[in-house]
């Protein structure tokens, strides 16, 4: 059975394609995730929505091909009876591409290495019109929620929580509403404001998934969700 090193190792390469370096096979997972590092090219590009506190987008972090993998990997069998690998292929993704963020890490560093990183998948397929409504994800889970997009393209809106004390308020202005474009292969990190204190909603009934003036064209699409069940309480 190939050690966690050797797994580790083949995912990222699969992630983001081999190291240059030859020599560098036995050095360990640190220098081969610093000979990553030189590939300029397969570096992702984070964008961080300004609007929101703790929500990044990275549009590329998945290439078609993976996308592809991705999505017969779910449709197979395999993905729920040998479902733990996989997931930890993807928990893995996800953090070398944090780690290859720079300096403004899309997750604060002691989310990024935690153990578990994530524990929980959730896998949610939206035919054309079906969408999700408008939810703080469940205090169950832990800071730190990542979703990967595929297949259609969609708008998902971001509404600032109400604060109690405003909720009451006659004459309230509007809760700031933040829409964030999720192409296919886009992944999403919410954490701290953008977890607690924002809703997020993906609306697709007929003129709701605009898009620079114009109507987004409605396919199936599937999502993966990625979160960690917070600890038992007294659980040390
Ligand atoms: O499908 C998505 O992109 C979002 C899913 C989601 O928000 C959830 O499962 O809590
Ligand atoms: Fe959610």
């Amino acid at each position: 059975m190939a050690s966690m090193a050797e797994e580790q190792r083949r995912a990222l390469e699969e992630a983001f394609g081999a190291s240059d370096d030859d020599d560098d096979d036995d050095d360990g997972d640190e220098h081969w995730l610093l000979g990553m590092e030189r590939k300029d090219e397969m570096i992702p590009v984070w964008e961080s929505i300004s609007e929101v506190n703790g929500l990044w987008v990275c549009r590329d972090f998945l290439p078609e091909s993976r996308q592809g993998w991705l999505l017969s990997s779910i449709h197979q069998e395999g993905w729920f009876h040998g479902g733990s690998f996989n997931q930890n292929l993807l928990d893995l993704f996800v953090r070398a591409a944090c780690f290859h963020a720079g300096e403004d890490h899309p997750l604060p560093l002691d989310l990024l290495w935690r153990e578990p990183f994530f524990d929980q998948l959730i896998v949610n397929v939206y035919e054309p019109g079906e969408g999700i409504c408008a939810h703080v994800d469940l205090m169950r889970f832990d800071d730190g929620i990542a979703i990967v997009s595929l297949e259609s393209t969609c708008v998902m809106h971001f509404t600032r929580c109400k604060e109690e004390s405003e909720k009451e308020g006659v004459e309230e202005d509007p809760s700031p509403r933040v829409p964030v474009l999720l192409t296919p292969g886009s992944l999403v990190l919410l954490s701290g404001e953008a977890r607690y204190l924002w809703t997020h909603e993906i609306n697709r009934k007929p003129s709701f998934q605009l898009w620079g003036g114009k109507e987004i064209q409605q396919e199936r699409r599937t999502s993966v969700t990625l979160r960690k069940l917070c600890s038992p309480p007294n659980s040390g």
